[in-house]
């Protein structure tokens, strides 16, 4: 049989790392090392498929813009429109792949697969994880198996959806969780899958990279005691057409922030809570803070960088509350 072709667009990231010592493990620089390297370095790729390498951007994943986003978005819109193009992985920082994973569900309408990952540690380092993180990218996007399910992340050998994956933990290789569990295991090249994402994704999605030339200014502001309101109000003043409360618990807000956010509603600016709390947040409506009343939207599960996601690409679209809210249930 034809080995499928591969796809490998390179952003940067600690899988394109570089230390000082083989001790260093931590303290390194990110995104030095070009994907033909990275490719170079596992030649058991080309035993699964044809691979070819693309170098999109080299930077660290904290310094994402929307701006990157829409480019590598386009980019993967098109090669998974080529017939020659089977599957396409991308060598991403761990800081926000959990960011870029979901634009991607979101806004990319293939059943082929796409595949993000990255390492916790550079290549330069003793057990470093990402030749083997790569690996089971490039297998995972390269098998039937795992066309339709959506955006997918390969880290520490599970298959996690690109939708509710998130970085959960710093320095460890067991980095990324999803607050459902993992839909899969990938082993010496053979996927195992449990489970499937139900929420809408790429072919079943209502937006579509194509369409999106520019994506609204969403910001985060964090609730925790003593909180005031002066972050919430600069995100208002500096133009922000939503806000995500990455709240405490439920969601909850507290009594200082309450009319900050209620007058921002009043001029336009979408409210969204979310929860900050580790192992996955779910914020119910009217349960904390009487939504219907502020007309106020909640993010349900997503992490309050994924809510800021979908709130930036379900803006381009409405600016109607109930529909961002259906959104929110729906994605
Ligand atoms: N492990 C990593 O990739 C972290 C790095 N700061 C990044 O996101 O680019």
């Amino acid at each position: 049989a034809e080995k499928p072709n591969i796809v490998i667009l390179a952003t940067g990231g600690t899988i394109a790392g570089a230390g000082a010592d083989v001790t260093n493990s931590a303290t390194y620089q990110a995104a030095k090392v070009p994907v033909d390297q990275l490719v170079a370095a596992i030649p058991q790729l080309q035993t699964i498929a044809n691979v070819r390498g693309e170098q999109v951007f080299q930077i660290a994943s904290e310094s994402f813009t929307n701006d990157n986003l829409l480019t590598l978005g386009k980019r993967v819109a098109a090669l998974v429109k080529q017939t020659d193009v089977d599957g396409v992985v991308i060598t991403h920082g761990t800081d926000t792949l959990e960011e870029t994973a979901y634009f991607l569900t979101l806004v990319v309408h293939t059943d082929k697969p796409i595949v993000l990952v990255g390492s916790m540690r550079p290549g330069t380092a003793m057990s470093a994880d990402g030749n083997l993180n790569l690996y089971n990218a490039v297998s995972v996007a390269a098998s039937k198996d795992a066309r339709g399910k959506g955006v997918l992340v390969t880290m520490n050998d599970e298959i996690n959806s690109g939708r509710d994956v998130a970085k959960v933990i710093n320095l460890k290789t067991e980095a990324f969780k999803s607050p459902w569990g993992p839909l899969g295991m990938v082993v010496e090249g053979k996927n195992y899958w449990f489970r499937l994402p139900v929420k809408r994704h790429t072919m079943n999605s209502e937006f579509d990279i194509e369409k999106i030339d520019s994506l609204p200014s969403v910001g985060i502001a964090y609730g925790a005691g003593n909180v005031s309101d002066t972050a919430y109000r600069a995100l208002g003043a500096s133009g922000a057409k939503a806000i995500i409360h990455a709240g405490t618990g439920n969601g909850s807000v507290a009594k200082a922030v309450v009319p900050a956010l209620q007058e921002m509603r009043a001029q336009g600016i979408q409210i969204i809570r979310s929860s900050h709390v580790n192992a996955g947040g779910f914020v119910l409506r009217n349960a904390e803070q009487p939504d219907d009343k502020y007309d106020w939207v909640v993010a349900h599960d997503l992490n309050p960088q994924k809510a800021k996601i979908l709130a930036a690409v379900a803006l381009t679209q409405t600016q109607d509350s109930k529909e961002l809210q259906r959104i929110f249930w729906e994605y």
